[in-house]
């Protein structure tokens, strides 16, 4: 293998994010030797039969000693437990990283466990399916895809160097940002559509069995793109809004004040309001597959699902 971005890596928790690494790890040779850690049982007996790795483990000191990269892919509310247990296997001058979609909480939970935490560089590949475990993951999700990093102000800058060329490999570009910007921005692409989601569709579910019977029989429309999204990790979402709490409550209460806005529209029978509102919105969704972002969600699905 010419110039891998890590010599071993080690990936703890090895579900969607976990195992579309592993496979990347190996698909784009960005690691020489592969380790996954998973406190599951089942977990870790499902990702050795699909081979993902040259270790598979529940032990921390198997997964973490001796590796020069470790990311921690669990869900962001186990994060803090997760760097308590690997730290004392870690050797000197590993690099840390993580997956999570929010960054505050986890800096805030990870690094007091951490001995070298100018080492310890937090990044978000924004990427991802509505499908968990080790079966759903492939090597190609984070091709063409953004990861964010939030390297702490005195950071290694070798560790950054490291971790950039280690996104790149699996097909990723790579920005910078603060931890406060990152979970800003997020709360409003990510957290904010996914709870809007969750609520149109219990919303519907509220209704009773006539109407569900009813949003199955004709949910061929932007319906159905909301029920993919609602049908996304409840252990996941939950530790992402607990942990991104003052961001998104910020987001949501400009989100309440517009759509009010909208509704006094409707109300009032302000088509031109309406007109110029949509026209407005239509050119957003333009300009995204202008740029080559629309990166049309169901086909992840329908890949994943295919594995
Ligand atoms: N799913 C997405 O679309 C997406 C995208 C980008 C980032 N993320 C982030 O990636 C992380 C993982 O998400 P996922 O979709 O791969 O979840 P997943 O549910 O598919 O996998 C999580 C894995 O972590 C394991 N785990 C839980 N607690 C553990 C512990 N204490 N020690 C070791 N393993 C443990 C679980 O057994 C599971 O196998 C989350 O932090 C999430 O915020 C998810
Ligand atoms: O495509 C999806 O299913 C996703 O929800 C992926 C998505 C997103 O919101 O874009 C979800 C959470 C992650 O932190 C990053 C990516």
């Amino acid at each position: 293998m010419a110039d891998p971005a890590c010599e071993r890596l080690a990936l703890i928790g090895v579900g969607l994010i976990g195992s579309s690494i592993a496979r990347a790890a190996r698909q784009f040779g960005a690691a020489r030797h592969v380790a996954v850690m998973d406190s599951s049982q089942e977990v870790v007996r499902r990702a050795s039969e699909l081979g993902l790795a040259d270790v598979a483990t529940q032990d921390y000191a198997q997964a973490v000693g001796g590796a020069d990269l470790v990311i921690v892919c669990t869900p962001v509310g186990v994060c803090g437990d997760v760097a308590q247990s690997l730290a004392p296997h870690l050797q000197k001058g590993a690099v840390v990283s993580d997956v999570g979609s929010v960054k505050g909480a986890v800096v805030a939970q990870m690094t007091p466990h951490l001995t070298e935490p100018a080492r310890f560089i937090p990044a978000h590949p924004i990427a991802g399916t509505e499908f968990s475990g080790p079966d759903s993951g492939f090597a190609t999700l984070f091709q063409n895809r953004w990861c964010i990093l939030t390297p702490p102000e005195n950071a290694d800058a070798a560790a950054v160097e490291k971790l950039t060329k280690f996104w790149m490999r699996l097909g990723a570009n790579v920005e910078t940002m603060s931890v406060a910007h990152h979970d800003a921005v997020l709360a409003l692409t990510s957290h904010l559509p996914h709870l809007i989601a969750y609520n149109i569709v219990g919303t519907a579910d509220d209704f009773g069995d006539e109407t569900r019977s009813e949003v199955i029989k004709f949910s061929a429309s932007g319906f159905r793109d909301f029920t993919r999204i609602a049908a996304s990790d409840p252990i996941m979402w939950r530790d992402i809004f607990l942990a991104n709490k003052d961001a998104v409550l910020q987001m949501l209460g400009r989100f309440n004040e517009d759509l009010s806005v909208l509704q006094r529209m409707i109300r009032r029978g302000d088509g031109e309001g309406l007109l110029e509102f949509f026209s407005r919105t239509r050119d957003i969704r333009r300009s995204i597959i202008e740029q080559g972002q629309d990166t049309a969600a169901p086909d992840f699905g329908r890949r994943a699902e295919g594995r």
